[in-house]
């Protein structure tokens, strides 16, 4: 177990919204104990009033880390987020203060998929208004507007992860399969590219979103697109919130130009579960709601779990960015003797020089160094070998202008590496 600058039972993790267990235990193997976790997520007062003391992050999708939570933020080293999305997260500001921000990109791709196969099914059953006439006494025995999924074209917007997995399980399943992606994407099975978004539209019978949140896919089913979809087709968004504009959706539907939605996450999510939820779906035929639950299953959670602690602890024990979303990806192996530093800077001529003449100007030798760039950042690994004073190299490290975030990571052994 490596050995850090600052003691593991010292390092505060607090993790938010009810992540699984699998986190806790392997922190804890990990030889991290100082963990508090919540059932819930909090909100912007709550998290400036306790972010202060953590070193690392745990969040889903409720929590949101503005550019204020992260700049009052002055112990965090590290965030995870226990999910896909990191639209929740001021990535740029996390960045711009050496932050690298973690998730599990395929951990809940599965359960996203399987749901909406189900959902396709009960929207063009129209299963849900007949259960809940059931339910109230009623007995509604009709096939109108009830259609069998085989043969009909679903759409998908986003042919990434989880649209690949839609499209196979789709297809398996008699579905023609379209595609509308911003990038050139290999097309599974039988499915079929199409040229814009427009296209899409007009053809599907169901269309289903998995495009991540950006400022391009905001609202980018409106009242135009909307229109532009078959009347009789469904509408499915497992994707985020704010794709779909949600007034637009309820008049499409009120009109009786879609026939049915299935809607797992909107433009304003409940930050609790005691907070009642508002949107203008509410009440409506033939429109599943869900609480943003399409990676919510038993399997997904556990795997996440496991999965974003390992990246953290990964960072925290060796400075390993494999896996960030905001990061250059630096991976070094543990090197056993050698003292180790971490140099995250703007990426301008000559830091790289000013960081190694801070070892030469010591009389230290580098024993290995890993550097990774991108157009903005650079992130430096460096081992020492030798007889180090760790506290004044780290700040004149972090004196070099143009410097993030520097620090010590853990010290070497008295023979060197
Ligand atoms: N409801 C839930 O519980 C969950 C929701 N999600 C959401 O699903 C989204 C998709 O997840 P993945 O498939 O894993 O992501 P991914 O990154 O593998 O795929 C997204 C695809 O969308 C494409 N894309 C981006 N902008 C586009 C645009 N303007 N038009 C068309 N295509 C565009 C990308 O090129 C990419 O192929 C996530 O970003 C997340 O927001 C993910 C997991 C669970
Ligand atoms: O389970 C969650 O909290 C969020 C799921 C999700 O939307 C994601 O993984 O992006």
């Amino acid at each position: 177990m490596t050995k850090l600058s600052l003691s593991k039972d010292k390092i505060n993790i607090l993790l938010l919204e009810g992540v699984h267990d699998n986190a806790i235990s392997e922190l804890e193997h990990g030889g991290y104990v100082s963990v508090e976790r919540l059932p819930r997520a909090l909100d912007e007062a709550e998290l400036l009033e306790r972010i202060g003391s953590v070193h690392i992050l745990g969040i889903r999708s409720r929590t949101h880390l503005t550019a204020k939570v992260l700049e009052a933020a002055s112990k965090l080293i590290c965030v995870g987020c226990f999910c896909i999305g990191t639209n929740q997260v001021d990535l740029k500001a996390a960045r711009r203060l050496g932050i690298p921000v973690f998730n599990a990109p395929y951990s809940n791709t599965r359960s996203v998929a399987e749901l909406v196969i189900g959902e396709i099914i009960m929207l063009m059953r129209g299963i849900f208004p007949k259960s809940n006439l059931v339910h109230a006494g009623g007995w509604m025995k009709s096939a109108k507007d009830s259609y069998e999924i085989r043969g009909k074209t679903l759409g998908i917007v986003g042919y990434g992860h989880i649209g690949t997995q839609v499209s196979i399980m789709a297809e398996s399943m008699g579905m023609k399969v379209r595609y509308f992606d911003v990038v050139n994407k290999l097309a599974l099975g039988n499915a079929q590219p199409c040229h814009s978004l427009e296209e899409l539209l007009a053809v599907s019978d169901v269309v289903t979103l998995h495009v991540p949140d950006t400022p391009q896919t905001r609202n980018m089913i409106g009242p135009a697109q909307l229109r532009a979809m078959k009347k009789g087709s469904h509408l499915i968004n497992a994707a985020r919130g704010q794709v779909v504009d949600i007034e637009a959706l309820a008049g499409a539907l009120k009109e009786r130009h879609l026939i049915g939605a299935a809607i797992d996450v909107f433009p304003k999510e409940p930050g609790s579960d005691a907070e009642v939820f508002e949107s203008a779906l509410r009440g409506l035929d033939n429109v599943i709601l869900t609480p943003h639950i399409g990676g919510s299953t038993m399997e997904a959670q556990a795997n996440i779990g496991t999965e974003v602690a390992q990246k953290l602890i990964e960072y925290s024990d060796n400075g390993s960015t494999m896996g960030a979303v905001n990061f250059p990806q630096v991976a070094l192996p543990v090197h056993a003797g050698c003292t180790r530093f971490l140099h995250v800077h703007e990426n301008r001529p000559g830091v790289l020089r000013k960081i190694n003449e801070v070892f030469s100007g010591r009389n230290l030798n580098i024993a290995a160094q890993y550097l990774q760039t991108d157009p903005e950042l650079g992130y430096v690994v460096v081992d020492v070998d030798g007889d180090v004073d760790e506290n004044e190299v780290a700040s004149e490290l972090r004196a070099i202008e143009g410097t993030l975030k520097a620090r010590f990571l853990y010290p070497g052994k008295p023979g060197g590496c």
